[in-house]
């Protein structure tokens, strides 16, 4: 199977891996220069659960030109238009498009670009971290969850949750993955922001009283705006997942508080707090804390990375 990694940063790296060790044809996609030179000069260099070097094609999204069977879309949310308008050549009528990222809203940004029986939602408990240009560190276990968007894509849904198992990624098709999508995004709307905003661990932010009240509003407008938008979201099952998630998380900086704090990058905040705070506003829902600590993560990206 021909599968285009768009978006090769550290989860691209990941997956891109397991695929080419279970026999398929796999080509990352990435506009990080110093990265592709790297993987191109002296392959991808993996360290954690094992050390080795991985010889993998990598080129830039737009010298891309075979359909592909699968391309498996991993940019940062904010980055996802672009890489979709510069990978047009590799989407044929039967190229299947499954979206891993995290955050709220990116089917209506990929059925611009993909009809909609070829676009695959899904949801992914694995992690992953670069190390610098090249050097992907990776440890511990994970799975997803995946489903077609439309009816008529199952089958092909099916089909592609069997390659990703085949790789040990472990994948279920879920006949209702997008409140497992809200129920994640709901992970990241709590620890992610907050953590990059006081500096803290998720185990720190979760050991303040105030830190969790703050969570547990955050997680009552998630829950809110999700319900009203159709999706079938149980405040308490929620809350106990994220409950259960920053214990086991607790020793960890969140992802935003690594490209933020730590590198002075921009976040995915606005498909995240920022998505429930917009889809709020069209219910007419107050969404107070996610609405604030939207502002506070960008007037942080302000301060940190400097005016937009
Ligand atoms: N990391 C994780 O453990 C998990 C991440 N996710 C989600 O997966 C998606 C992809 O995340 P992830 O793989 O972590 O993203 P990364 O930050 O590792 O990479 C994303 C993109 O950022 C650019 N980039 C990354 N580092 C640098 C750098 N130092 N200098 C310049 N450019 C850089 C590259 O794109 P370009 O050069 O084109 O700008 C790269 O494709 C996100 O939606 C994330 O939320 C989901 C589950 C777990
Ligand atoms: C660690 C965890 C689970 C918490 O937000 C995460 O998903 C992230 O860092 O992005």
């Amino acid at each position: 199977m021909l599968i285009y990694i768009a978006g090769s940063g550290a989860m691209g790296c990941r997956f891109g891996k397991q695929l080419h060790e279970a026999g398929n044809d796999v080509i990352l996609l990435d506009k990080w220069e110093d990265h592709i030179q790297a993987i191109r000069e002296n392959g991808l260099k993996v360290s954690g659960d094992e050390e080795k070097v991985v010889n993998i094609p990598i080129m830039r999204p737009e010298e891309a030109k075979e359909q592909a069977d699968l391309v498996i879309l991993f940019t940062k949310a904010m980055q996802l238009p672009d890489m979709l308008e510069a990978i047009q050549d590799v989407i044929g009528p039967d190229t299947q498009v499954l979206c891993l990222l995290n955050g709220l809203g990116h089917q209506e940004v990929i059925s611009k670009y993909v009809p909609e029986k070829n676009i695959i939602m899904g949801v992914t408990v694995w992690t992953a971290q670069l190390q610098g240009p090249g050097h992907v560190y990776l440890a511990s276990t994970g799975s997803i969850n995946i489903q077609s968007l439309n009816p008529d894509g199952q089958d092909k849904g099916k089909e592609i949750a069997d390659v990703l198992s085949k790789a040990n990624l472990n994948a279920i098709y879920d006949e209702d993955v997008i409140p497992s999508i809200w129920r994640k995004a709901c992970v990241n709307g709590t620890m992610n922001s907050n953590c990059a905003l006081l500096d803290c661990k998720i185990g720190e932010l979760f050991a303040s009283e105030d830190g969790l009240t703050i969570v547990h509003e955050i997680i009552h407008e998630f829950v809110v705006v999700g319900q009203a938008e159709g999706v079938a979201l149980n405040e308490e099952e929620i809350t106990d997942y994220v409950m259960q998630t920053s214990k086991s998380a607790a020793h960890h900086y969140p992802s935003m508080h690594q490209d933020l704090v730590q590198n002075n990058r921009y976040t995915e905040i606005d498909f995240i707090n920022g998505a429930v705070s917009r889809l709020g506003r069209n219910h007419d829902i107050a969404t107070p804390y996610c609405d604030l600590i939207t502002q506070l993560i960008h007037a942080k990206e302000d301060v940190l990375i400097g005016k937009k």
